[in-house]
């Protein structure tokens, strides 16, 4: 594979025009990400979400311009084999000192696989695996600023620290009172760590970038004191006189990985060396995959990338196979997963039966728009794949039984790229984080609960406890779609999952409707006997009407849920909730969203006491 002489004079123009491809696309990222800082102080809160919607696109436009320009200036795609080997080698020589080099070779990947249209997998001329090293990367120009800040505190600067972290973000707007923000972060660092000693090495690191998501920005860095490391986060909101002020401080990897889950939208953070960026975050979330961190902060190819090599590297190392996910099948989709890696699959069928009414278009649409959309930590962020090929014999007989029966469409059984190994290819799929379904998590609980169960009084009080907190996690999880102008379409508890730190997120997105675009009613009342006592419903029902009264059957049946459903959410089963939503949407309000509990924030009851 390795070419012995470079004597091709068109391979090192294409690799260069390749490169120059990728330099403009992360310019134009960058720009995009650095202008939030703008729009931040301007509180321009749609131009924030819509730049967060359009940078998304960035990628592909950029990949489709540069395959533009190759296959016209180079004839790219009529190059032989040998000269694509010796781009690849050029593009690894203009990758040496290059600050993006990961992102630099992903961007090589995909020009390359759609020039040379050929399945990923089989494609011996792309980065399998990175071929320069991100370790110690630093942005070198005069003047240019570190990865991190750091502080180093003493009992007597500590105070002046905290402000001066503060400060040198050098935002144009004031803070209303930073001495008071300065003393409640201090006050609460101060429960983090041990401030009565501190040891040689006491510092406080910064990233040089805020972290810019919808009306927030979000100062994340740690504490280290001697062997100690905590991570925070601060995030900064504009208060309704204009001023800034520092809302909470979050402390410890939970709360950081509350603020960079995959349930929310991407941050916008300007960033020269982005694998340093993924580096720091790490240390201070060391459990959540890098491939993650880079989703996070909107590098989503990259986010892909690994994915993909993380699960091959899985593959090899694990030996169960595939199977139906459990919990109530999908009539639209059909799931399946592998119970040694933390994630679900899930192909569109091909045929839905009644009463779905919708197309495998439509089903990409509403996966597209949730992408798309401020997930507020309630709706889980899916990967899609195409053409992605899995060892047949990790699939169990079953699970291919039941795809050649409902996406035959999707499915190939074959040895593709020759190597003698048989392989089960999907045409698309979607990859997301597996979760507890909540009818499943909620059945557990019951399980424990009937007379003969055995279990004691300790396990009883735990399962109604169990009960009461996912009910209410659930009900807190639709209001938070609701303020985010999604109406969920079903609602049943199995399109609901539960994640590891008990937070309920949605994922079942075929029947999702901006809120704006329905139509809530009341239903009217029966014309005379006859209407009252027929199961069907006596009055028309348009496609977009919505009767919040006939909730409570479908979801209350179990008296354990009603009753706390009803002490916190009665108001879903009343229309006039969702039609005031509705109306206060309409008017352009954009309510806040904490990626943290309200009980967080310094203007919390309980805090104010804790701190004063
Ligand atoms: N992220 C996930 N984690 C765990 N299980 C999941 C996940 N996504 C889906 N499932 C399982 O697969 C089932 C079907 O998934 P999903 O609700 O997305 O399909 P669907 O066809 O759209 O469903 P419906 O028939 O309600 O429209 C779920 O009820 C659940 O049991």
């Amino acid at each position: 594979m390795f070419p012995q002489r470079l004597d091709s004079s068109v391979a090192y123009d294409i690799a260069k025009a390749m490169m120059d491809g990728f330099n403009r696309h992360y310019r134009l990222f960058r720009a995009e990400s650095a202008r939030a800082q703008h729009r931040f102080e301007t509180r321009d809160w749609p131009a924030q979400q819509r730049a967060q919607r359009e940078r998304i696109e960035f990628y592909d436009l950029r990949v489709r311009e540069c395959l533009q320009r190759l296959v016209k200036e180079f004839r790219a795609d009529a190059q032989p084999m040998p000269v694509w080997e010796q781009v690849k080698l050029h593009y690894i020589g203009l990758l040496v000192n290059h600050h993006q080099p990961e992102l630099a070779e992903t961007f090589f990947n995909s020009v390359t696989t759609k020039i040379l249209k050929r399945a990923y997998f089989q494609n011996d001329f792309i980065f399998v695996r990175p071929a320069v090293s991100t370790e110690y990367i630093e942005n070198e120009e005069p003047r240019a600023a570190p990865t991190y800040r750091c502080y180093y505190p003493t009992p007597d600067s500590m105070l002046a620290d905290v402000r001066h972290l503060l400060e040198d973000f050098d935002l144009r707007v004031p803070f209303e009172d930073l001495a008071g923000d300065a003393a409640r972060v201090l006050a609460a660092m101060k429960r983090h760590f041990d401030h009565s000693r501190l040891r040689a090495n006491c510092q406080f690191q910064v990233l040089s970038g805020l972290f810019f998501r919808n009306k927030g920005a979000y100062v994340v860095g740690k504490i280290i004191n001697g062997f100690q490391e905590v991570p925070f986060a601060l995030p900064i909101l504009h208060n309704d006189r204009g001023r800034l002020f520092v809302d909470a401080a979050l402390f410890g990897e939970d709360d950081l990985l509350m603020l960079f889950s995959f349930a929310r939208a991407y941050f916008m953070v300007d960033m020269e060396v982005p694998s340093a960026y993924v580096q720091f975050l790490r240390s201070l979330m060391p459990r959540k995959p890098r491939a993650e961190f880079y989703n996070a902060l909107g590098l989503a190819k990259q986010g892909k990338t690994l994915f993909y090599r993380d699960f091959l590297f899985h593959m090899r190392h694990s030996t169960d196979r595939f199977r139906i996910a459990p919990g109530i099948k999908g009539m639209v989709m059909l799931v399946f997963d592998l119970p040694s890696f933390p994630f679900v699959f899930k192909l569109i069928k091909d045929h839905f039966p009644a009463p779905k009414d919708t197309t495998r278009e439509q089903v990409r649409a509403k996966y597209q728009l949730v992408k798309h959309h401020d997930r507020v930590g309630r709706m889980a962020d899916t990967l899609e794949f195409s053409e992605v090929g899995f060892p047949r014999a990790r699939f169990s007989d079953e699970l291919i039984a039941e795809i050649q029966k409902h996406a035959p469409s999707q499915l190939e059984i074959s040895d593709r790229d020759g190597d003698g190994n048989v392989e089960v290819i999907l045409r698309h799929v979607y990859i997301e984080r597996r979760m507890i379904p909540l009818n499943l998590y909620l059945q557990e609980a019951f399980d424990v609960l009937v007379p003969d169960s055995g279990a004691d009084e300790t396990a009883r009080e735990r399962a109604h406890a169990q009960i009461r907190r996912a009910v209410t996690e659930y009900g807190n999880a639709i209001k938070d779609l609701v303020a985010a102008n999604i109406f969920p379409g079903d609602m049943l508890w199995k399109n609901f999952g539960i994640t590891r730190p008990g937070k309920v997120v949605f994922y079942d997105y075929d029947e999702i409707e901006y809120i704006t675009d329905c139509h809530f009613r009341r239903v009217p009342p029966p014309r005379d006997d006859a209407d009252e006592l027929s199961g069907e419903p006596w009055y028309t029902v348009g496609p977009r009407d919505v009767f919040p009264e006939t909730f409570g059957p479908f979801l209350l049946g179990n008296p354990l849920v009603r009753q706390a459903f009803l002490e916190h959410h009665a108001d879903l089963l009343d229309p006039a909730f969702w039609q005031a939503h509705q109306a206060r949407i309409a008017a352009g309000h954009m309510p806040d969203v904490f990626p943290y509990e309200r009980e967080r924030r310094f203007c919390a009851e309980e805090n104010k006491e804790l701190l004063n």
